[in-house]
């Protein structure tokens, strides 16, 4: 059985399973065939478990097909596939192997910045500082400056759903055991779906557990920003030193580290620097690693070593559940009912949730009103009529997957059963209908699809309209969902 059977295997996984768990769990394997025997190789005890329990019988069945019903063996192990294993093409979060950067990351340093002691958390100096000194004092008080955590955000503050649970319990692992298998984690999703709020979570947690620990927090751009200022004023040691020093460092929104070759490449050796001491490294971005633009193939496939996990759009309950949530903390009584009907009307993130809540608890207050929903129809009057002008795909999107229930990674996926094919076709109607998009465009959002199959979706939907009362009625729920 050669080794590109598991890359057919793959294939067939994919179509079978949601982009996400496809992503996390299978993707990541690499694969080496001997002696009758294939082997899987998991970047981290996490998955080789998880891969074990959830998916191992069903890899077995589908290589069993593949192989004309003769059952192969297949074990599974940490690590990667060695160098002369035939594993082509490469997954897209490969384990390399270590490359000897240590060396190179310090070669910069100096023995006599190296004996430059500053303490971050502490600068009471008893004799008067050199020049380096001064330097360092003042690089590393800015940048401690910049990297306070938000106490608010923690575990204890976030809602748990469908949408978040994986991304969660992996955080919390992370928080419980940081620098320990699952490093770097990296959390990736859309904007506004919690995960800054999750990444502070983390270190907030790390820091409860052990206040001693350092924890530094901040955006891609502070980092780029911080690091060109020690660039002028000399002092790039000190900045390296900084963020090695750290016992986490948690880096937010890292996309925008694209095209900035010089950031990336001091991030990649601090990177290296931290994984190496085991300390823990956490990524937010707003996609998945390979998909990246304008990023170094390196530094994407590091991301992948430790944990990639999504966090997806929350669904209707999570919504509700996360607007009774901030009600209570803001001390506001909010029924049921209203949490349902802002949920409803609000579902494109979790930021914009919390400012609709907001706006109608500042009006509440002003007005003197109870909460109800025709309040809340009027005080979200321009909110909803903007939200109503401004049908996008991907409202489109999470709308048709909620209502059959399914992941909007689903209608982007390449799975063609009949339950995802069909929501996809209206989806992609609905897009045409309801937007100024292209079918090309369209296309594109919904997983890189050609323009014909775009067309083919709508002109079907035209048809089913006309013969299937069932799909007629779904088509006009979300018309009115969509435009009223
Ligand atoms: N599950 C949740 N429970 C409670 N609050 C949440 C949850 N998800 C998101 N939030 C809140 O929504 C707001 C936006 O979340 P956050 O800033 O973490 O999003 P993000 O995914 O990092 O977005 P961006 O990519 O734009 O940085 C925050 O105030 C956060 O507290």
């Amino acid at each position: 059985m050669p080794n590109s059977m598991w890359h057919q295997c793959l294939e067939v996984l994919r179509d079978e399973f949601p982009a996400q768990q496809f992503n996390t769990w299978l993707r990541p394997l690499q694969s080496d065939h001997r002696e009758g025997q294939l082997l899987l190789f998991a970047p981290n005890r996490f998955v080789m478990d998880w891969v074990n329990e959830k998916y191992l019988r069903r890899i077995e069945e589908v290589l069993k097909d593949l192989n004309g019903g003769q059952a192969p063996r297949v074990n599974m192990k940490v690590g990667s596939a060695p160098r002369d294993s035939e594993s082509e093409p490469k997954p897209a979060v490969a384990k390399e192997p270590p490359a000897p950067v240590q060396e190179e990351a310090d070669s910069s340093v100096t023995d006599e910045e190296k004996g430059v002691a500053v303490s971050v958390g502490n600068h009471t100096a008893v004799r008067p500082k050199t020049s380096n000194e001064r330097r360092s004092v003042q690089v590393e008080g800015d940048i401690k400056h910049q990297s306070y955590l938000n106490e608010g955000f923690t575990f204890e503050t976030f809602v748990e759903g469908k949408s978040n649970q994986l991304a969660r319990a992996a955080s919390m692992q992370v928080a419980e055991n940081p620098g320990g298998a699952y490093n770097p984690l990296f959390l990736y999703g859309g904007v506004g779906l919690g995960k800054t709020h999750l990444m502070h979570a983390i270190g907030n947690e790390i820091v409860r557990r052990n206040p001693g620990a350092k924890v530094a927090y901040l955006r891609s751009e502070r980092f780029v920003a911080d690091m060109v200022k020690a660039l002028q004023l000399n002092a790039i040691n000190e900045f390296k030193r900084y963020y090695r020093s750290v016992d986490a460092l948690l880096i937010d929104d890292i996309q925008f580290f694209a095209r900035k070759e010089r950031s990336q490449e001091e991030f990649f050796h601090t990177f290296n620097a931290l994984l190496e001491g085991g300390q823990q490294v956490i990524v937010t971005c707003d996609r998945f690693p390979k998909e990246i633009v304008d990023m170094e193939e390196r530094l994407k496939s590091r991301f992948g070593w430790g944990l990639t996990v999504m966090v997806e759009p929350p669904e209707l309950e999570t919504r509700v559940a996360i607007l009774m949530k901030k009600a209570d903390q803001a001390n506001v009584k909010l029924s049921s009912e209203a949490a349902f009907f802002i949920a409803q009307k609000i579902r494109s993130n979790v930021r914009e949730l919390e400012g609709a809540l907001r706006l109608v608890i500042a009006n509440a207050h002003f007005t003197g009103s109870e909460i109800t929903p025709p309040f809340i129809r009027e005080s979200l009057k321009d909110l909803l009529a903007l939200h109503e002008k401004q049908v996008s795909i991907d409202n489109i999107q999470r709308t048709v997957a909620e209502y059959y229930k399914i992941k909007v990674a689903d209608l982007l996926s390449k799975r063609r059963t009949r339950t995802v094919t069909r929501p996809r076709q209206v989806a992609m109607a609905l897009s045409k209908e309801l937007t100024n998009h292209s079918l090309p465009e369209i296309g594109d959002a919904f997983g890189g699809r050609d323009h014909t199959t775009v067309l083919h979706a709508c002109k079907k939907i035209v048809e089913l309209q006309e013969t299937d009362p069932g799909i007629r009625e779904d088509y006009q729920n979300f018309m009115r969902l969509l435009t009223t």
